[in-house]
């Protein structure tokens, strides 16, 4: 089996400088608990930072040693990139901006200059070791441009990013100078997972919105691949936490501390200090309830272990301070001689002591602001080893999502949560056990196991997807193979299509006219008389007329409705009817008038709705209402409706471009034949073509087409360097008597 190689910002063994000398301890935070069991198996690799600035060459030595034992690798920081990487960017710009504290957020090129060079760093650690085969799976807001980074390198390598935090709405995404950078580089991956729906769907909006991007069931097409967008919610490792919890030593540990604490209640949170957590919102409630129920002193203690965290960052070490006077203050309101309301910590425990805390606490009381996941809830749960016990949580933490058992409240919401922590101290426990048991059942199946399982199984899946967008690129020896071809001299047929193929799309279609590179590019094509080039539209036959008239090319317009060969005048070869515009017309009309910035196009034998100028959501709603609306006309009638590049049409169901290319096949029999196109119109196209036709799809892998380019650019770049070789150009044609269609 191929590899996992993990990239994290953090390793799961941080460094720590004693007296003793350097030691490696376990990492906190939800990312290095989760993920921390499941690395290991087979000769998987974790490449991370250890946590420290670790400058001496022999320290760095020391610790890759020590780190490579645990199949560890270490991406050392310098001080600067701690302070512009770490603390700056990823927890000044990106930590606030996707937990929606948007007005802590600062946006210094410097920083995101920082990042930028960071993640290439973590890149290049990556490619040291990466294989073609193996699995990158890449983590976390502080990696979001590695994907892309090494994408670039290792194009084929199976590439998954997980993000542990929340995902935000576009509305404050769109904030960031740099959030077309941040896209593209997560759109480097083939499966892009979050916590949770909201996050996912929200991804998938900012995706929309910044490039353009539709997607089907979570599926972007990029153009150059397809990347799958999913939700897996985090899971824990159940059966550690379940069995450390009725271990010998976590009892003992609990029953001392249940002594010392000395209260029949206790209530226990945990996190790390961060104003995403809810921190003063929880000791607010907590005051409101002992005020509001008295019969509750000396009877309960909250015991709040607050684990210290990027404490160098401004807005952390006033949390610090703002939290440590409001103890200070309920406590010194609230205690009496014996008895003290909350046991503060400002430190962390080693796992046991941990699980010991969770064994004995009566309420779990998890409170959250924003939270992608939080897995302090669920270890509580796991902990619960005779089901009694309630957790009060956050509908903001990813967590509340599945834990539906669990007492959810509003974290702005003190009154409730006041309550809610009423309303669990006096849960009857048959009640307990009942919501402990299902949440268990829940916690347990969809375990870290699992959600592994599901992420790898997804990534596969996508894989064997772009497998199946059969296009290959038109480059290497695919291209060569066209070009010897070409050289020929044989007769050639060159289909092209015009929108989004020879011409960009602008927001007025009227204004897509050819360029003078386009009107070069096809007059050097034309000019070459083994060249027959046929531009294949569905533009009114008027406006190619005005715009490609005067060159000696074919014309097709309106998909095939109407035919122009060089040297003849227009011709149609259907018997069409229009008159179902009469019916049709006005209730386009309808949605022009509800839908600012649309338009009609009124071509022979079809209308067009245009949306390209409407806000991108709002055009989409709007055009799938409006196919929903024509379906039910088009089915008795004959029509076809379609849905293309930001527009609706409808036409006659006979109507295509592969028929009217066919005419051109019988008509010019070719041995070099090339059909180029960008929609699903020239989709009909590609299929009828004979086999040897280079088929080209632009802009994206997925077609029926044979080869792939990606923009208009390309397939200019193409054009041209087949009608400017003086080696491949037929000036004159003199026909052989023996061979008609062997030129000179
Ligand atoms: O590495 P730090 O700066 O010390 O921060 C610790 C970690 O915090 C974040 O954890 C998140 O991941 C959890 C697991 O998915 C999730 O439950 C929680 O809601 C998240 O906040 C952060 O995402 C990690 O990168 C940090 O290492
Ligand atoms: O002293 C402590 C306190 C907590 N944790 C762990 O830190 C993680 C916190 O993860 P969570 O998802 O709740 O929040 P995050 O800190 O990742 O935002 C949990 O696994 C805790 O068990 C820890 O390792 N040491
Ligand atoms: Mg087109």
């Amino acid at each position: 089996m191929s590899r996992i190689i993990i990239v994290s910002n953090r390793l799961p063994l941080k460094a720590q400088k004693k007296e003793e000398g350097i030691t490696l301890e376990p990492s906190e935070g939800g990312l290095a608990t989760g993920l921390g069991s499941v690395y290991k198996q087979g000769d998987n690799l974790w490449v991370g930072w250890p946590g420290l600035v670790l400058e001496e060459e022999q320290d760095q030595e020391y610790v890759r040693g020590a780190l490579l034992k645990e199949n560890m690798q270490p991406v050392f920081l310098t001080e600067t990139e701690v302070k512009e990487y770490y603390e700056g960017f990823s927890n000044e710009t990106l930590w606030p901006t996707f937990h929606y504290f948007s007005q802590y957020a600062i946006y210094e090129q410097q920083l995101w200059e920082a990042y930028v060079a960071v993640n290439q760093k973590f890149c290049d650690e990556v490619l040291k070791f990466a294989q073609p085969e193996d699995t990158i799976w890449v983590h976390d807001y502080q990696l979001l441009l590695v994907p892309q980074l090494i994408r670039e390198k290792l194009p084929g390598v199976s590439i998954g990013f997980f993000q542990h935090i929340p995902f935000p709405s576009f509305e404050i995404f769109r904030l960031l100078p740099w959030r077309r950078e941040i896209i593209e580089g997560m759109l480097g991956a083939d499966l892009i997972g979050f916590h949770t729906y909201d996050d996912m769907r929200h991804f998938l909006s900012s995706t929309n919105r910044l490039l353009g991007f539709a997607n089907l069931h979570g599926l972007i097409d990029t153009g150059q691949r397809a990347v799958l967008i999913d939700a897996f919610p985090m899971g824990i490792d159940y059966e550690k936490y379940a069995t450390l919890a009725s271990e010998e030593e976590t009892i003992r540990i609990a029953e001392k501390y249940r002594t010392a604490i000395g209260t029949p209640r206790i209530i226990i949170s945990i996190d790390r200090l961060d104003y995403s957590k809810g921190i003063p919102n929880r000791l607010y409630a907590f005051e409101m309830f002992l005020k509001r129920y008295p019969e509750f002193k000396e009877k309960v203690s909250l015991v709040m272990i607050v684990v210290p965290s990027r404490d160098t960052v401004e807005k952390y070490k006033r949390l610090k301070e703002e939290i440590d006077e409001l103890v200070g203050r309920i406590n010194s309101s609230h205690r009496t001689i014996s008895w003290n309301p909350i046991q503060y910590f400002y430190r962390s425990f080693p796992l046991p002591e941990i699980s010991a805390f969770y064994r004995l606490a009566d309420v779990g009381l998890v409170t959250p602001m924003r939270d992608g996941m939080n897995l302090v809830s669920k270890e509580y749960i796991a902990s619960k080893y005779d089901q009694k016990g309630v957790l009060i949580l956050s509908e903001m933490a990813g967590a509340a999502q599945e834990l539906a058992d669990a007492i959810q409240i509003n974290p702005n919401n003190i009154g409730q949560m006041a309550e809610a922590i009423h309303e669990a101290l006096i849960l009857p426990e048959e009640e307990q056990i009942t919501q402990m048991s299902a949440m268990q059942a829940l916690i347990k199946t969809y375990d870290i196991h699992q959600w592994v399982k599901v992420f790898m199984d997804r990534l596969s899946y996508v894989k064997i997807k772009q497998q199946s967008y059969t296009t290959d690129p038109l480059t290497g020896e695919a291209l060569d193979n066209l070009k010897q071809q070409y050289r020929k001299k044989t007769p050639r047929l060159i289909f092209l299509d015009y929108d989004g193929t020879l011409a960009p799309f602008t927001k007025d279609p009227r204004k897509a006219g050819p360029d003078q590179e386009l009107l070069t590019i096809l007059e050097q094509l034309t000019a070459d008389n083994c060249n027959r080039v046929v531009i294949i539209s569905g533009r009114d036959r008027q406006t190619l007329e005005n715009w490609l008239g005067h060159l000696p090319v074919d014309l097709i317009a309106e998909h095939g409705v109407w035919l122009k060969r060089r040297e003849v005048n227009w011709e149609t070869i259907l018997t069409l009817k229009n008159d179902w515009k009469r019916e049709v017309r006005p209730i386009m009309e309808a949605y022009v008038n509800r839908t600012a910035g649309s338009f009609i196009e009124e071509k022979d034998y079809s209308l067009v709705w245009h949306y390209r100028r409407v806000p991108s959501g709002l055009g989409k709603l709007r055009s799938r209402d409006l196919i929903h609306h024509l379906g039910y006309i088009a089915s008795n009638i004959n029509l076809q409706v379609m849905e293309g590049n930001k527009i609706v049409e409808i036409k006659n169901l006979e109507v295509n471009k592969g028929l009217a290319a066919t005419r051109w096949l019988e008509m010019y029999p070719s041995d070099f034949i090339m059909a180029i196109g960008d929609d699903r119109t020239d989709e009909d196209m590609f299929r009828l073509m004979p086999r040897g036709t280079f088929t080209i799809k632009v802009g994206s892998q997925r077609s029926v087409a044979q080869f792939h380019l990606g923009s208009v650019k390309d397939v200019r770049n193409l054009l041209q360097s087949l009608g400017s070789s003086k080696e491949t150009f037929c000036p004159e044609l003199t026909e052989d008597p023996s061979n008609p269609q062997t030129y000179s």
